[in-house]
């Protein structure tokens, strides 16, 4: 009966793999995780076309890869929900950001969207600064020999994963962590339920209700670390409540903050309090949700968008020597913190940065869940759909980009990108569902590059290790880390 409803007919009018009973395609995505992205979004958009669907058992989606589908799908005002396959991160970010829908998302939207106003921002620039100079330090003592075992290469990717964490940590809840100099329960079970939704999402536990997916033992211990990683966000959201109180008590009894109250850096978090206090409706839950979707949402992104840069910089050192260049003239000797002023001169840098983002997007593909009938290149999408907008293979799109898997920046210089689709390039989507963090993350991305750039030379050898082999997990990230070559250069002209 499934096979003659009206739904699946109309799907499978749109090209795509031949379906096999039950599995759909499932046993046609190759074995190696590194391979099915490739597959997705490389061999099968060349062979079926810019639309196409695939079935993974019962779940049908639609792919989708050129700028004007991109733009009906990203500015529809109708089509905002998530499709099915996130619902596997409800049990960890509930109803936060990222995963609501409908009003609930909106009037979210609307309230935190002033935490990201520049001014705001631009009280992390120390937070960015302190954290990339630790950053540097651990590295320059992983690439330092002990005794006479010169260090060959370093894999910076745990590094950086660990400096986005301290740097999330701290502008979504105020605190200091230190994963980068100590070990840290709360970053360990951070990581390892990263690991298990990972491993959920390709595994036949993905198509298990959570009930039954927490009686088995993965199960069980997600279960584990969702109740120490929620105990801890709602620990710290107390804590942050009681130390507000105070203050305002402390206020009204010194009439007037003290200093050090005036000039504390506000956290999201306290964004978050500091409306409810002015009247705002949100539960303890709501507040929780939303600081365990930005922990989430803003350290693996991050780290991703930044190791591919650095993989980028390491194997075209031309470019690499036109940023230390750029890093020069506005730095020269001084070893000063990078300001936000700074970040608006480092153009080059900018391109390079937006360069890697369209060669390996941290997030490779987004899904949305068609809530009613539409049309999407002469195609039929029944409602109950879901659409998989391929990000990667948008990217790769000669049309907009010729020779597309070239590193070249110059494309994004101004004159270069006049006239371009303004959805050829969306790493960080677009419309009113798009990246509520992608000016902080451009910022943090910037004044992690830079400080990197103006210590090190980075150099990738690849004879040794072939091209990195890039996993679509939760975020793009190079399967077998990645080891690259590290010189200490106290002034990065030495090298051009
Ligand atoms: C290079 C870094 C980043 C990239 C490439 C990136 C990319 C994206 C993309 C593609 C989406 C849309 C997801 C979807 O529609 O399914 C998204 C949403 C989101 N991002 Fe980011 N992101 C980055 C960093 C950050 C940071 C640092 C934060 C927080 C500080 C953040 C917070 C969010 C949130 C809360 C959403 C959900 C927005 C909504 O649905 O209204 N992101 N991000």
């Amino acid at each position: 009966r499934w096979e003659c409803s009206s739904f699946v007919k109309t799907i499978d009018l749109i090209p795509g793999p031949k379906r096999k009973p039950i599995v759909g395609n499932a046993m046609d995505l190759p074995k190696e995780s590194h391979q099915i992205m490739q597959t997705i979004q490389g061999k099968w958009v060349k062979q079926f076309g810019r639309v196409y669907r695939s079935w993974l058992g019962f779940r049908t989606f639609v792919h989708i890869s050129t700028p004007m589908l991109m733009e009906k799908m990203l500015t529809s005002q109708t089509f905002i929900d998530k499709g099915k396959s996130y619902s596997i991160l409800r049990p960890w970010l509930g109803e936060g950001l990222l995963l609501a829908s409908g009003n609930k998302w909106r009037r979210s939207r609307r309230l935190l969207t002033p935490a990201f106003h520049f001014q705001i921002l631009d009280n992390f620039f120390d937070v960015f600064n302190k954290n990339a100079d630790i950053l540097c330090e651990q590295l320059t003592i992983a690439n330092t020999p002990v005794k006479s075992d010169s260090v060959e290469e370093v894999d910076v990717f745990p590094y950086l994963k660990k400096c986005t964490l301290d740097i999330i940590c701290e502008a979504a809840m105020g605190i200091k962590i230190n994963a980068q100099l100590e070990d840290s329960e709360y970053i360990r079970n951070v990581h390892k339920i990263s690991e298990i939704v990972v491993e959920r999402f390709f595994s036949f536990g993905h198509f298990l209700p959570d009930w039954m997916y927490h009686l088995t033992p993965k199960g069980r211990e997600h279960m584990k670390l969702l109740k120490q990683i929620h105990g801890f966000t709602s620990k710290v959201i107390r804590e942050r409540k009681e130390e507000i109180a105070r203050e305002e008590i402390q206020k009204e009894n010194d009439d007037g903050a003290p200093d050090e109250v005036k000039k504390r850096r506000r956290a999201f978090l306290d964004l978050m309090l500091l409306s409810v206090k002015d009247g705002v409706e949100l539960s303890d839950l709501d507040i929780r949700n939303e600081v365990d979707t930005f922990m989430f949402e803003g350290h693996d992104t991050t780290a991703s968008a930044l190791v591919w840069f650095l993989y980028c910089m390491a194997t075209n050192s031309e470019q690499q020597a036109l940023v230390q260049e750029e890093l020069n003239e506005v730095f020269g000797d001084s070893d000063r913190p990078c300001t936000m002023e700074d970040t608006t001169k480092l153009k080059y840098l900018e391109c390079c940065i937006k360069e890697s983002l369209r060669l390996y997007p941290a997030v490779p593909n987004i899904t949305r869940y068609m809530s009613e009938d539409s049309e999407l290149g002469g195609y039929k999408i029944p409602s109950g759909a879901s659409v998989s907008l391929q990000i990667y293979a948008l990217h790769r799109n000669e049309e907009y980009f010729p020779d597309p898997d070239v590193f070249n920046p110059e494309r994004f210089q101004t004159n270069e990108s006049i006239g371009r689709h303004a959805f050829a390039f969306v790493p960080f989507s677009a419309g009113p569902r798009n990246c509520i963090g992608q000016r902080f993350a451009m910022f943090e991305e910037k004044v992690l590059a830079s400080s990197l750039l103006r210590r090190f030379k980075f150099s990738y050898d690849i004879a040794k290790h072939g091209p990195p082999r890039a996993n679509a997990e939760l975020v793009l990230r190079p399967r077998d880390g990645m080891p690259l070559k590290l010189v200490s250069c106290p002034r990065c002209l030495n090298f051009i």
